[in-house]
């Protein structure tokens, strides 16, 4: 199998942007979504990892520009930001993407997030944002406390798949955190979406090394923004 990129488009204030480190106040802005959307999808990507970031710091939304952005895609849509209660999951899955990754609620409401798996399915991935072995909430302004404990309940809870950002190598251009991705899929046979300081095609081919253990797809953000390298060249790099 080959490695899935998925290409990130992290919407503010109803424009593309990149964050370094996911804190507010650091972004660029990078143009339309539905036009840096459109460009990974005619350059091949399958999955695009869209973020709403104003929902994630809880300050509003972009759930109607997401729903008219992913109405002109083809391809699938894993959405992110702010999806805590059954509203806004409602809301989320109204938009068409193919399914959602929930962060905060998976730490500070566990009994919520154990009903939406066994209601959703592979329509649900968690989102475990780490610094070192603990975990991020609410904009990664929060601790939400220890990985492992996490990922134990959320594996008795049959969690479908992982999202795992290394919140420290967000948007650092620095590579990727290979071992903590290797420590994770020793703990779970799902399958883990790796997120988080991808910069070069050397980083991907690294990644890819570790599809046999469980890592089934990574999160491109910054770099592709960068021009460090183009998407097409970076699905040539990953074809197995
Ligand atoms: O992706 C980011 O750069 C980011 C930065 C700061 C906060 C969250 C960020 N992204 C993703 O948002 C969801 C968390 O949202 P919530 O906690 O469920 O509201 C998660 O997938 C983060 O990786």
């Amino acid at each position: 199998m080959s490695l899935v990129l998925l290409p990130a488009v992290d919407i503010v204030g109803g424009q593309a942007v990149r964050l370094t480190q996911g804190e507010a106040g650091t972004e660029t802005r990078h143009g339309e979504p539905l036009a840096a959307a459109l460009a990974w999808q005619e350059a091949g990507a399958e999955w695009i990892h869209m973020v709403d970031l104003d929902a994630a710091f809880g300050r509003g939304g972009n759930r109607e520009l997401i729903a008219g952005v992913i109405a002109r895609l083809d391809v699938n849509v894993e959405l992110s930001g702010g999806i805590r209660d059954d509203d806004s999951l409602a809301a989320a899955l109204a938009t068409g993407c193919r399914r959602v990754n929930i962060g905060t609620a998976a730490l500070e409401n566990p009994e919520w997030c154990r009903k939406v798996i066994a209601e959703y399915g592979d329509r649900i991935a968690v989102g475990l944002d780490v610094r070192g072995t603990t975990l991020a909430a609410r904009g990664w302004t929060k601790d939400g406390g220890d990985l492992w404990e996490a990922l134990d309940r959320l594996e008795a809870d049959g969690c479908p798949r992982y999202v795992v950002t290394d919140v420290t190598k967000d948007g650092m251009l620095q590579g990727p955190n290979l071992d903590l991705y290797r420590r994770i899929c020793a703990r779970t046979d799902k399958p883990v979406v790796a997120s988080g300081g991808v910069s070069c095609l050397d980083d991907l081919v690294a990644l890819a090394s570790l599809v046999p253990d469980g890592v089934e797809g990574a999160i491109v953000g910054r770099a592709l923004y960068a021009h460090a390298f183009t998407l097409e060249n970076a699905l040539a790099a990953v074809r197995v």
